[in-house]
Parts: structure tokens; C-alpha cells; sequence
């Protein structure tokens, strides 16, 4: 036979081994080593073992074989799953170009040093008339401890192991003696952390017509072994939760797993609940407020088959399920699917490469699809699925548009409308609930007139200015920067400033305006506790309130069929962003949170408020018409050739010297300009980062836009390159991302 040869990352933990040895696979390992197969190789001049993984195998050595060394042990552990999640890794890093490390470890559990919680009970194990004489003889030699633990054992006949030890306060010698004695027995058990608790519930609902169109579809595709990547367009209320399913159980009756993602944490106990009370035990969840303890039992769980569907934001994606048959992504469109940390990658993509990796389907699910993902599926990438009636025909709700400039010029200088305020008082009354939703995203960085609604925006770029704060205004795009107006150019009123209201404000506000109403608020001040949401969103659930404020996280898939009423104090602030996807941001935002109304018997209104009425994304959002939008949308990414017609790299650059990071910056895309053949790539910048200076430290952006992915890794690599060879960033830190959700 042929020798083979092991590419082999060695042991994770050493983030500078950023690299593959290659060794050789010894005859007796030969059909133990697989790609994802954990090894222990001779490392360095000591030859010392250490742990390592194989990640690529080749009949070729790349140097001198005999100056390879060989393959020490495999571990005996079934490699399969680890092997697919390290094929994702790969990709991963090659995709994002990361670290092969960072990828791994993104995908991997790399630290299993946690114990499992163990549960122990003391049974007994003498009969009646044993323990009395026990009792009796323990009386009699005032032996406390054992009259205390025999005289509890007689009534409960087993007890909670810690109970006895700490609360009853028997020796540990004791318990040894008695076990030794065969008096009792101390049984442990393997008890999983479940870090929810839901009942199953046995009441099932029946698809609607339409529901069961697309379920069938699905469904078929997936048993005639056509896995494909599907975007479920249905509006709010239209019940695309029943649809996955649905799905997902005839995933689970061929014998293969399901993954969940949902955009964010706060919508997890809503999920998991309608999961559980579906499919019961078999629902995991893995989010950030778990424990390490909860998260890896979870994980082993998954592994070992107990668990089925993995519910979570973006980590439940890397479930260590061996025969993945779906993952499902609720609200698609979230920017939150974007991780924020190296590897920089899209929930989505990756979705889309591991189901191809394991053979299975994806469903996109959501109100306002991406315009990227509305794109593929227009353009047959995806499969497009529709849902545009709510359930049992109900209406979507009312949307009016109040304009604040008119409020103002009425008199009424305060953050609610007069038509907002009477309608609170009006449901309060009727003792229906309300939702008052404050866009916070964009928070204080734009600037605006009070009185006219100007939005101050750089003439080059169709962006607005973002204000920093030394009273200037700087374009993020060009680099243009002013200085920030007293009087509003447009209208010359003095009421120009930047903008911005926090939530606890508007609680305050709202409390002192109806002093009678119940009022939650959920943000993040409100959200720091492991179950916070769940209570807040509990207590709202049950009626315990009447008012819920909230930032971005009660805008999206909750369901309270007792809501009639949402309120949207400032549609604007998302809308003048320094980014071009503000307008999308916008719009999907405001039809979400309007969806929130009217999801129960009785029809929904919603009241938006805003200085910029006549702006489309609001427009759209009040005929919730995500066609017309999409259209008008998708005119203006390609005449200003944003994404999806084109790919964008982000370099950051980082020093604390700020002359250094400029200098550079300028040499940067001097380099780039030569490398490239200009016909197909555009270079915007450099310019200052939005957040110019963090920490002490300068930033500095370059974009560079290509239609081409792969164009901007080669460009990623050259400059690389050059850097290792003449160590030209060496003062430095060096940033790369790619598809960037939101400005540098
Ligand atoms: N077939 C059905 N029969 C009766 N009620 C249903 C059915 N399907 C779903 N529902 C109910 O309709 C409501 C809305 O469903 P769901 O929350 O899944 O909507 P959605 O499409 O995810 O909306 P959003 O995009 O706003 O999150 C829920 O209360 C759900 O229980
Ligand atoms: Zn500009
Ligand atoms: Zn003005």
C-alpha cells in the first residue's frame, strides 16, 4: 500500500501553531485516521506528544520523507461529526480568512474540562425492623449523627446526598461506615443540567391550507433527497413557527436532527417553549447566558442522541448532530447572524455549507427578507415559499403616520403624539396591551432639524454626516468632514441637533402620563440576568402589565395575541445611519414591530411617528408591502453598486500612533491600486473609522468593493504577503472584513 500523509494542526490551545505538520500515517493507524481524527504526534526536538487533529490526508509528502515523523496514536472515538465540523472550520477560515485556530475553535468545544453535575442519593437498604433495632442501639450509645441520618431514612426511605451531608450535617466517615455495613447505599446518577422547563403539551394545531403547501413541498424535496435552500417569505402572524415544525418532525421520524437559529437571545424562551411543548425532551438549547456546565451538557447530549432540535442563536449552529437533516434560520434578515468576532462569518452562509455538507435542507424564514437573500431566491438560488395571509384571515393591522414637525408646530413639544396618547389611554382602558417601541440603532450620531426634518448628509455620498465629538461631521464613505451648523441649512431654525432619547427616559415619561398604567421595559439595562427575559416577557404574557418599552429586542417574533396597539416613537433614527442599509434596516424594523399588533381576535393599529413621513422605508412599512419596497430598493444598490451587486472588504487599520495609521492607510491603497486591474474593483478611503479613536488608539478604513468574492481574498493574501515579507505593518493591528453589516 501506498504511504499516506497527515496534515495535522497541532494541539489548539497554541494560538501561534497557526499552521499544519505534516506526518506520516503509520500501516497499523492506517484506516484509524480520518479527517477530523484526533492524534497524538512527536512534537520538536524533544519529540514530546502532544494532541493534534488531522485535517487533510494526501498520498504526497511535501519534503524529504524520511525527515517526516510518524503518527504516534488515534483516538479510538468516533470521529464522524468532529470530522464535518472541522471540514466547516476549514471553509470557515478560508471563507473569512481567519486563523485555522479561531475556526476551530469557533466550531469545536475546545474546552471539556467541566465536570458533570453529579446527583447522589443515600438509599436505604435494611428493612423495618433492621432500622428500629439500629435506631434504638443508636440511642443508646448517643451516637447523633446516626440517630438523626436513620431516624430522616426511616420516613424518606432515600435522601438527597448534599441534604445529608450539609443540612442533616453527617460525617463523611459515617456514611462510609454505614455503606461498608450495607445499612445504605449511595447511588449517583448522571443528571443533566436542563437549563428550561417547559411541559409537554399533547394538543396539536392543524397546518392551514397554505401551511401544508409548504410543508408538502419541503417535505417531498427532503425525501426525494433534494436539500435545498428555501426562503419563507409570510408575513408577520402568518405562522411560519407551525411550518418548521412541521417539517422538522418529519425530519426527526427518517432519524436525522434539526437546528433552530433564532436572531437573538431575548427570543429564545418564547422558541423553545412552542419547541418543547411540540417535541418535549428531545429540545436543546445552547445560548451566552448558559453556564460552561449547561452549554457542554447540552453539547454531549446532542452528541449522544438524547437531544434532537438544537434551539439558539448563531452557536446552536455547530450542534453536534451526526446526521443533520435541517437547519431552519428564524428572521434571516438580522443582522445579528453576522458574528462580531474572528471569524467574522454570516450564520447563513455557514448554514448553507454545512447542509451541504451533511446532506441537508435549509429554510430561510422571515417578514422582510435580506435583499440578498430575496435576490437568490428571485434569481432561483433559493426556493421561494409564500405565506401572505395571517392565520384564520386575520388583518394586518392599521398603520397611521404622524408627523412630529406638525406636532411641533401645533405646540406640542413632548415624545408622544396626540393621536398616540389617546390611543394608549383608549386601550388602557380597554385593558388591551400595548407595545411602545424606541429605534435606538443610530443613537445620537446623526443630526437633524427639529423643525423641518432636515437630515444634514454629505453632498458625494447620500449618507448622513455622523457627528463626533468635537462638533464635527464627518462622512464616513469620502471622508468629507464639516463643521456642525448652529442654524439648520435648509430652514435656518435653531432647532438642529443630534438625536437620541434612551429608554429609561420614556419609561419615566410614560409612567408620569398615565400613572395608573403597569409598565415593563426591556433593554439592555433591564436584560443583564440569566432570566430576565423570560420574566419580563412572562409577566407581559400573563397580563400582568399593560405597557411593554423596549428597544430593537421587542420588536421582532413575539407573539401576544392581546397587543392592539404598537407605538413607534422615533422612526427616524435608524434611517440616516452613516450605512447603506439604513433604508432596509428601517423598513424591516418598523414591519416588524408593527406585526406585534393585532395578532389575537381583535384587529391591531399601529402609530409611527417620525420627522421624515414622506421617506419610503415608511411608506412601505405602513402598507407593509415588502414587494414594493424590495423593488425600490434594489434600484438604488445598483446604481450605487452596494451589495448584492457587488462584495465588500473592510481593512481596518489600528495604531496608537496617529500619523503612522494615516501615513499608512494612504500607502495601503497606493499598494492596492497597483495590484489590481482596476476594471473590476473599486477602492473607497481611507478615511477615519466612525469610532476614530478607541482606546487610545487611531482607526483608519479602507473598503474595497469587487463583484468577485474570491477577488477580495486574493487581494487579502497579496497584502498579507507582502506584509510578512517586509514587515510593513509591524506597528499595526490589521483588520479584515468581509460583507460587513454595518460601517467601519
Ligand atoms: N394552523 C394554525 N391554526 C391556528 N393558529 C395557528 C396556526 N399556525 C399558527 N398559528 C398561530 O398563529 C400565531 C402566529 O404564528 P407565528 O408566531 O408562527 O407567526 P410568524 O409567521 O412567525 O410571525 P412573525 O414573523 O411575526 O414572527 C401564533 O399564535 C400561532 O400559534
Ligand atoms: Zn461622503
Ligand atoms: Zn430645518
Amino acid at each position: 500500500m501506498a504511504k499516506r500523509y497527515a496534515d495535522i494542526i497541532i494541539d489548539i490551545l497554541h494560538q501561534d501553531l497557526d499552521k499544519t505538520f505534516q506526518y506520516i500515517i503509520p500501516e497499523m493507524l492506517q484506516d484509524k485516521i480520518a479527517i477530523g481524527t484526533s492524534v497524538e504526534v512527536p512534537f520538536g526536538k524533544g519529540n514530546k506528544l502532544i494532541k493534534g487533529f488531522v485535517i487533510n490526508i494526501s498520498n504526497k509528502p511535501q519534503i524529504d520523507p524520511s525527515k517526516l515523523k510518524e503518527i504516534h496514536k488515534s483516538s479510538n472515538e468516533k470521529v464522524n461529526i468532529e470530522s464535518q465540523l472541522i471540514q466547516l472550520a476549514l471553509w470557515m477560515s478560508n471563507q473569512y480568512s481567519s486563523t485555522i485556530i479561531s475556526a476551530l475553535k469557533t466550531v469545536l468545544p475546545i474546552h471539556q474540562k467541566i465536570k458533570h453535575k453529579e446527583e447522589k442519593r443515600i438509599h436505604l437498604v435494611i428493612d423495618d425492623t433492621k432500622c428500629k433495632e439500629l435506631i434504638e442501639s443508636a440511642k443508646k450509645k448517643n451516637h447523633v449523627a446516626i440517630l438523626r441520618l436513620m431516624e430522616t431514612l426511616k420516613e424518606k426511605s432515600n435522601l438527597d446526598y448534599t441534604y445529608v451531608t450539609k443540612n442533616l450535617k453527617i460525617p463523611l466517615a459515617t456514611l462510609k461506615k454505614l455503606e461498608l455495613n450495607q445499612i445504605i447505599e449511595i447511588i449517583s446518577k448522571e443528571n443533566y443540567r436542563k437549563p428550561h422547563n417547559f411541559n409537554k403539551n399533547q394538543s396539536y394545531t392543524q397546518p392551514t391550507i397554505f401551511q401544508q403547501k409548504i410543508i408538502d413541498e419541503v417535505v417531498s424535496d427532503y425525501y426525494s433527497e433534494k436539500f435545498k435552500t428555501y426562503l419563507l417569505h409570510g408575513v408577520t402572524g402568518s405562522g411560519k413557527t407551525e411550518v418548521y415544525m412541521r417539517i422538522i418532525e418529519e425530519v426527526l421520524n427518517s432519524g436525522r436532527q434539526a437546528i433552530v437559529l433564532i436572531p437573538e437571545i431575548s427570543l429564545t424562551h418564547q422558541t423553545v417553549k412552542r419547541f418543547y411543548e411540540r417535541f418535549g425532551e428531545k429540545v436543546g438549547v445552547i445560548h451566552s447566558k448558559l453556564s460552561q456546565g449547561e452549554r457542554y451538557d447540552q453539547y454531549v447530549q446532542a452528541k449522544n442522541g438524547a437531544i434532537q432540535i438544537m434551539v439558539g442563536p448563531r452557536s446552536a449552529l455547530f450542534a453536534p448532530f451526526e446526521n443533520l437533516g435541517i437547519i431552519i434560520i428564524d428572521e434571516e434578515h438580522e443582522t445579528t447572524y453576522k458574528s462580531d468576532t474572528t471569524p467574522k462569518y454570516h450564520s447563513k452562509e455557514v448554514a448553507i455549507k454545512r447542509a451541504e455538507i451533511s446532506n441537508a435542507s435549509v429554510v430561510l424564514g422571515s417578514a422582510t427578507p435580506s435583499m440578498e437573500s430575496y435576490t437568490e431566491a428571485l434569481e432561483g438560488n433559493y426556493k421561494l415559499l409564500e405565506l401572505k395571509e395571517r392565520i384564520d384571515n386575520r388583518p394586518l393591522p392599521t398603520v397611521s403616520i404622524v408627523d412630529m414637525r406638525e406636532e411641533l408646530i401645533q405646540g406640542n413639544k413632548s415624545m408622544l403624539s396626540e393621536s398616540l396618547r389617546s390611543s394608549i389611554l383608549d386601550r388602557l382602558n380597554k385593558k388591551e396591551q400595548i407595545i411602545l417601541f424606541i429605534n435606538r440603532r443610530g443613537y445620537s450620531r446623526f443630526v437633524s432639524c427639529r423643525e423641518c426634518g432636515f437630515v444634514i448628509k454629505c453632498d458625494h455620498c447620500d449618507v448622513a454626516f455622523t457627528y463626533h465629538n468635537n462638533g464635527k461631521l464627518i462622512c464616513h464613505y469620502c471622508g468629507k468632514n464639516i463643521s456642525m451648523p448652529s442654524t439648520c441649512p435648509s430652514c435656518k431654525s435653531k432647532y438642529i441637533k443630534q438625536f437620541g432619547t434612551g429608554t429609561q427616559k420614556v419609561e419615566e415619561y410614560i409612567q408620569k402620563e398615565f400613572p395608573r398604567a403597569r409598565i415593563l421595559r426591556m433593554d439592555t439595562d433591564t436584560t443583564s440576568k440569566k432570566d430576565s427575559y423570560e420574566q419580563i416577557l412572562t409577566k407581559f404574557g400573563d397580563g400582568r402589565a399593560d405597557i411593554l418599552i423596549g428597544t430593537q429586542m421587542v420588536a421582532k417574533g413575539h407573539d401576544f395575541p392581546n397587543v392592539t396597539l404598537v407605538g413607534v416613537l422615533a422612526a427616524d433614527l435608524s434611517l440616516y445611519m452613516n450605512d447603506y442599509r439604513s433604508s432596509e434596516r428601517t423598513f424591516s424594523l418598523l414591519t416588524q414591530v408593527a406585526g406585534r399588533a393585532g395578532r389575537g381576535a381583535i384587529k391591531g393599529d399601529v402609530i409611527i411617528q417620525t420627522y421624515s413621513p414622506e421617506h419610503f422605508s415608511i411608506q412601505n412599512a405602513r402598507m407593509q408591502d415588502y414587494n414594493n419596497f424590495y423593488n425600490e430598493e434594489i434600484s438604488y444598490r445598483r446604481i450605487m453598486n452596494y451589495p448584492p451587486f457587488t462584495n465588500i472588504m473592510v481593512i481596518l487599520l489600528i495604531s496608537e500612533d496617529e500619523n503612522l495609521v494615516i501615513k499608512t492607510s494612504y500607502e495601503l491603497v497606493n499598494l492596492i491600486k497597483n495590484m489590481l486591474d482596476s476594471t473590476n474593483c473599486d477602492i473607497i478611503g481611507p478615511t477615519p473609522a466612525s469610532i476614530s479613536k478607541m482606546n487610545n488608539l487611531f482607526r483608519q478604513v479602507i473598503y474595497i468593493k469587487a463583484e468577485e468574492y474570491n477577488r477580495l481574498l486574493e487581494i487579502k493574501k497579496k497584502i498579507e504577503i507582502i506584509n510578512v515579507e517586509n514587515n510593513k505593518y509591524n506597528n499595526m493591528a490589521m483588520q479584515f472584513d468581509f460583507n460587513p453589516l454595518f460601517s467601519y
